[in-house]
């Protein structure tokens, strides 16, 4: 297995810019997700580290070896494409082999390394199907047995899920970190879908018009986006414009457009926000954090009228109109009646849960 950095790697298209000043390590058997909207970049990452685009600019370590201008074939990486690319006229066995015939590995061998792969990905006594006789979800284990059977220092995975069905993809989700914990293997994956990239990852690395916006744990990423479109793509949230009016020890007073004001941690800040009395911020609040207040009035307790109101079973889920800005919140349903539109409610924002995003 291997490390990976990017080291200030540029793409540029003639005068396109495909990426710019990508500065990445990733660690040896970590699983790297490069999460983003489409045209942000993340493919022309892969394809960079890869060896398919050699960079404008910038260089890529396997390890302490150099390998920017490395062909594809010397570089020991394993890919799934999002169409995953299969012989459709070769049988599962001839697909899975086919990367170590072209590496000369005898007869002998071959049929051992692909019988222990189509093992590994639970594929055993499909080895004579033809591709066209496969579901989806048996071709995308075709794609990664041939992917790993090589037994590639990296594993490079784009969009591999984006052509099943949601039920399919989830359970397709566990198979693959399964595969990568037993494996150890270092893993790049390439995905929009940002529950994919939190379930799956050890880091995130968001990506927006082939910039990077931020580069952390799923944990991170979630509670502690450093601007607007992180704080917005990753999950819900209510992003709320206010204008700081007091900064007391490690409290600061945002006054909201109801004209009440609300009190959150300063650390719990991006280095971004502008924490200084006059100064406009940008606060996150995730709807999970909002809780129905039924009595009194405290700190942090905005008061609205229901915009709307859902109940899922589970949860109760309202849009509140406070001021000028709509919250959405999430609540657990511990059977309290459910409010409907245009009832007053009376709703808590822990100080804990605000984040200057900006
Ligand atoms: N071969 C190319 N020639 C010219 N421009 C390109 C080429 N490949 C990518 N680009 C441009 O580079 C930018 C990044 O594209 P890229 O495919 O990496 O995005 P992406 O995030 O992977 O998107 P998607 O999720 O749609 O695949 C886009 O603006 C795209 O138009």
């Amino acid at each position: 297995m291997s490390s990976v950095t990017l080291d200030h790697v540029h793409k540029k298209f003639g005068n396109a810019k495909g990426v710019e000043d990508v500065h990445i390590h990733i660690e040896s058997g970590e699983f790297f997700t490069f999460l983003g909207p489409s045209g942000c970049g993340k493919t022309t990452t892969l394809r960079m580290i890869a060896g398919f685009y050699y960079p404008t600019a910038g260089q890529i370590r396997f390890g302490s070896q150099e390998v920017t201008s490395v062909p594809p074939h010397k570089r020991n990486t394993g890919m799934v494409f999002q169409n995953y690319a299969l012989f459709p006229h070769m049988t599962v066995f001839e697909n899975i082999a086919f990367g170590l015939q072209v590496r000369s590995v005898n007869k002998a061998e071959t049929k051992e390394r692909v019988e222990r792969i189509m093992k590994l990905v639970r594929l055993e006594g499909y080895g004579e199907r033809r591709i066209d006789q496969l579901s989806g979800g048996q071709q995308q284990r075709v794609a990664l047995a041939r992917a790993l059977v090589i037994e590639p220092q990296i594993l490079l995975l784009d969009e591999p899920l984006s052509n099943l069905d949601a039920k399919l993809r989830e359970e397709t989700r566990f198979e693959i970190k399964r595969l990568q914990l037993e494996l150890g293997i270092t893993t790049i994956y390439v995905t929009h879908d940002q529950a994919e990239a939190m379930s799956m990852s050890d880091r995130i690395m968001v990506m927006q018009g082939g910039e990077v916006q931020q580069i952390g744990t799923p944990h991170e990423i979630y509670h502690r986006p450093v601007n607007r479109f992180v704080a917005s793509f990753i999950g819900e949230t209510n992003l709320w414009e206010g204008t700081v009016v007091g900064i007391d020890r490690d409290e600061v007073q945002v006054r909201i457009s109801s004209g009440q004001v609300l009190s959150g941690f300063a650390k719990n800040a991006s280095p971004r926000a502008k924490l200084a009395v006059g100064e406009q911020v940008t606060m996150s609040i995730r709807p999970e954090s909002v809780q129905e207040q039924s009595e009194g009035a405290g700190t942090n307790i905005v008061t609205g009228k229901v915009v709307m109101s859902e109940f899922t079973g589970a949860c109760v889920n309202y849009v509140t109109e406070v001021g000028q800005e709509n919250l959405r919140s999430m609540s657990i349903n511990l059977g309290r009646p459910i409010k409907q539109r245009g009832d007053a409610i009376g709703l808590h924002i822990p100080k804990e849960s605000i984040y200057f995003a900006g």
